[in-house]
């Protein structure tokens, strides 16, 4: 007992001692694939912790106003090699964080993109962060298993078999990033993130309904739900995931018995869901017509175990079901007074 009491509290003397350098000396970070669900929470984050000029946000997407005057913005493609290079030059990056994607619903409709997307582009991350010695964080998801793990839970370390080519393609990011690490000595990071909510638009993943739900019941007062009510998955809010990455990212190396683990905050039904819902909101009518999406949910995880996590570098979540509906009322409340009903 005292042992441990004595290695936690040198654990965090030491992190404590290396974030204080990261915030005197802060690293330079591209994101890429940053307009989406993610990288935007992701760069305010970040741009709050090692200054707004110190985060660059990329994609292919053309910015709005508020991206362009919040912080830097680049047009990158994750498939053109030269162009990745030329930033990482330019800028002087030391950390890429890749976000670009297809996700498990959209990769589907277009298996060929998502094979160039998901594969080649981190082909090109991969090649990029060894050669200008980059720290890189690349996420996985509850969507690397598939029907033959075990499901509840589901361990750091168990047999990987998706049937998406999101899957598929994020168990390669996995093992490539680790076997870049034991080859080359690369510092690739990863964490396997369950179904992110946000009031964000999502980018057509098989978890999007619970984010969703909280614009059309804001709006109609009814949702229409592409998952059976019974369906469970591992879930998260954003606050608790990109508290995660920002954290794994800090971790001494010699702290990390693994490059890949999993993390989550909670599991829940879309019938759990809406039950907590309706302590906040009157009239709640939610309907159900599973659609592909079910045959996906139902060869996922329904619990992740992520005692890896807060083993090895102190991993713990805060935000349960009745913080994340109660931050996701007000964040979609806002966003519906902001921008109109219809939007
Ligand atoms: N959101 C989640 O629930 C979740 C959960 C687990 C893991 N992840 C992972 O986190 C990452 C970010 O997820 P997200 O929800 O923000 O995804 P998203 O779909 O919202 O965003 C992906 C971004 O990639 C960009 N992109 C597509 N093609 C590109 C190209 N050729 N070059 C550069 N950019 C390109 C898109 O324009 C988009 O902005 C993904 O790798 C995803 O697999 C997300
Ligand atoms: C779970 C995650 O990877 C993403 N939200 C998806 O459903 O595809």
């Amino acid at each position: 007992m005292l042992l441990k009491n004595l290695y936690r509290t040198s654990f965090k003397t030491f992190r404590y001692y290396s974030v204080s350098n990261l915030m005197k000396n802060p690293p330079k970070i591209l994101i890429t694939g940053g307009l989406g669900q993610l990288g935007v929470e992701c760069a305010k984050y970040l741009r709050y912790k090692y200054g707004t000029e110190n985060v660059i946000l990329s994609d292919i997407i053309k910015p709005s106003e508020e991206i362009v005057k919040d912080g830097p913005y680049l047009f990158v493609d994750i498939l053109d090699f030269k162009g990745l290079q030329k930033i990482v030059v330019d800028h002087r990056v030391d950390w890429l964080i890749h976000f670009s994607a297809l996700l498990s619903a959209i990769g589907e409709q277009n298996v060929p993109l998502a094979v160039r997307v998901n594969i080649e582009g981190m082909h090109n991350v991969i090649e990029l962060a060894k050669q200008y010695k980059l720290r890189v964080f690349v996420p996985s998801t509850i969507g690397a298993f598939g029907p033959d793990s075990p499901r509840n839970p589901t361990p750091n370390i168990t047999v990987q078999r998706p049937r998406t080519i999101y899957g598929v393609s994020k168990v390669h990011a996995e093992l490539l990033g680790e076997y870049y690490h034991y080859k080359f000595g690369l510092d690739f990071r990863c964490l396997r993130f369950p179904g992110v909510i946000s009031s964000d638009p999502p980018g057509g993943g098989t978890t999007d309904y619970a984010i969703a739900i909280f614009h059309d019941i804001l709006r109609k007062g009814h949702y229409q739900c592409y998952l059976k009510p019974e369906t469970r998955l591992p879930m998260m809010h954003v606050k608790d995931a990109l508290r995660a990455l920002s954290e794994f990212l800090e971790v001494p190396n010699d702290r990390l018995n693994r490059r890949v683990y999993n993390v989550t905050s909670m599991s829940f039904t879309p019938e759990e869901l809406g039950d907590a819902m309706a302590k906040y909101v009157d009239d709640i009518r939610i309907t159900y017509q599973p659609d592909s999406r079910q045959e996906i949910a139902d060869s996922w995880p329904q619990v992740f175990d992520d005692s890896e996590a807060r083993r090895d570098w102190d991993w713990q979540p805060e935000i349960d079901l009745d913080n994340l509906v109660r931050l996701m009322l007000k964040e979609v409340k806002e966003k519906i007074v902001a921008n109109g009903l219809s939007s």
